[in-house]
This record gives C-alpha cells, sequence and structure tokens, in this order.
C-alpha cells in the first residue's frame, strides 16, 4: 500500500520530538550550520547512504558551511508521511556526529 499523509496532528506531535524541523510547503525542512565545508559535505553524504538504506530520499542542498534538508513523499502526492518522520529521525541521529548544529 502506498505510504498515506500524516494529519496536521500527526506531523504535530512528530515535530515535537524534532527540534529545529518545521513544516514549510508540505515538507519537513532542517537548515544545519558546520564549522566549513568539508563537515557539511561528509553529512551529505552520510545522509545519502541512510537514503539508499531506506529507499527514501530527501532535497538536499549543500552550501559552504551549510546544508539544508526537506523531505516528502512524492507518492503521497509530496505530502508528509511516516517514511519522512522516520527519515528526519535518522538523519537527526547522526547530525551531532558531524559536528552540525
Ligand atoms: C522506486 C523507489 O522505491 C521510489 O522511487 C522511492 C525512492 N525514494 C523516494 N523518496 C521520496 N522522498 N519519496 C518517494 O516517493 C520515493 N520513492
Amino acid at each position: 500500500m502506498a505510504p498515506q499523509p500524516l494529519t496536521e496532528t500527526d506531523i504535530a506531535e512528530a515535530l515535537s520530538g524534532l527540534p529545529g524541523w518545521t513544516l514549510e510547503e508540505n515538507r519537513l525542512v532542517r537548515s544545519y550550520g558546520f564549522d566549513g565545508h568539508l563537515p557539511a559535505v561528509a553529512m551529505l553524504v552520510h545522509i545519502a547512504a541512510i537514503h539508499e538504506e531506506m529507499d527514501h530520499h530527501a532535497d538536499l542542498a549543500l552550501g559552504y558551511n551549510r546544508l539544508g534538508v526537506a523531505v516528502h513523499t512524492h507518492s503521497a502526492g509530496g505530502r508528509v508521511t511516516e517514511l519522512d518522520t522516520r527519515l528526519a529521525r535518522r538523519i537527526e541521529e547522526i547530525a551531532a556526529g558531524h559536528g552540525a548544529r
């Protein structure tokens, strides 16, 4: 069965456990800052590995010392699903190890 869009209540509950993440235009978004470029690149590569493991992919925007992450589910009409909250949590778990703030 295709993943179903979460309700506003479900999303609010998920966001309460995801500090720094917000809902913008039907996407869960977060911007991370780093002490330079390579730590941002390293986290991007780590996230790419998680994407492949989960078969679920965020949109990533790499800057000099910033990494923007936006997650939504294409197959749910671009809405937020359980897959997105799961991916956001996986990304949060690795953030501190990359010096992200
Ligand atoms: C065939 C493959 O499982 C799909 O294309 C996956 C890949 N990654 C995906 N990522 C996201 N964000 N949404 C999807 O619907 C999606 N679908």
